[in-house]
């Protein structure tokens, strides 16, 4: 199986005032192209800080990152190039334009990308999460499970290597999250994403084909866990 993320012993320590903490604690893995990866793990645990830093938005203090064989380096003009055409990311908040319809912010990472808009693979992306008829809406015309929808058509529309989902349902309510959820996957099997997602919900992932547990900065298999 090919390889699409690596992880190659990050760490990452903040320091706020006198504190100092290890968010990411020398964490080593790998994710397989086309698979839905899970992290769970308490809050304050480190799973946002190691979607930073997957994402290029931090750098980490020690150890090597690659996304699709190309390493995350130092320079922010080089993450960010990287970021714009290999990841998708989708957050808790939906972070939608709010003066932009939803069809709207669907371009804006082919705007931000100076990509021809692929006008046919928006519109399948708009079938498939279920947003037909909804297009000329503006976010708060839609609701939470519909915005989270659109957000994840929009982290999808640059075709990205990898999709970085933090606590992408942490905002709705059961039955939006269960049916985000249903849709996330499908859309993953059917396109052949490759997904890693952070939650609290164990129901969730255990709908991932794989699970991967954070506590203190350090991250081990949930199964390896659960047993040790
Ligand atoms: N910018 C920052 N400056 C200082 N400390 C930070 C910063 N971001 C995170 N931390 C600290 O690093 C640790 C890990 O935080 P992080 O947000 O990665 O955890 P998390 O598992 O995503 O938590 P949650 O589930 O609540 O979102 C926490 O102790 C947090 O207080």
């Amino acid at each position: 199986m090919e390889e699409i993320v690596r992880v190659m012993n990050a760490l990452k320590i903040w320091n706020s005032g006198r504190a100092e903490t290890k968010a990411v604690d020398h964490v080593s893995f790998s994710v397989q192209v086309r698979s839905f990866t899970v992290i769970i793990g308490k809050s304050g645990c480190g799973k946002s800080t190691l979607l930073s830093l997957i994402a290029g938005l931090e750098v980490p203090d020690e150890g090597i990152i690659f996304i699709a064989g190309q390493e995350m380096g130092k320079s922010e003009t080089q993450r960010a190039m990287i970021r714009r055409t290999s990841v998708g990311m989708v957050h808790q908040f939906f972070d939608l334009i709010p003066e932009l319809t939803v069809r709207e912010n669907l371009r804006v990472p082919f705007d931000l990308n100076n990509a021809l808009l692929d006008e046919v693979y928006v519109d399948s992306l708009i079938r498939q999460l279920e947003l037909e008829g909804l297009e000329d809406r503006f976010p708060h015309q839609i609701s939470g499970g519909q915005q989270q929808r659109v957000a994840i058509a929009r982290a999808l529309s640059v075709k990205p290597a990898v999709v970085l989902a933090d606590e992408p349902t942490g905002n709705l309510d059961r039955k939006s999250s269960q049916q985000v959820m249903e849709l996330f996957r499908r859309l993953q099997r059917n396109m052949g994403l490759t997904v890693i997602m952070v939650t609290h919900d164990l129901d969730l992932a255990k709908q991932a084909d794989r699970i991967l547990y954070m506590e203190d900065g350090k991250l081990s298999e949930y199964g390896v866990q659960k047993q040790a």
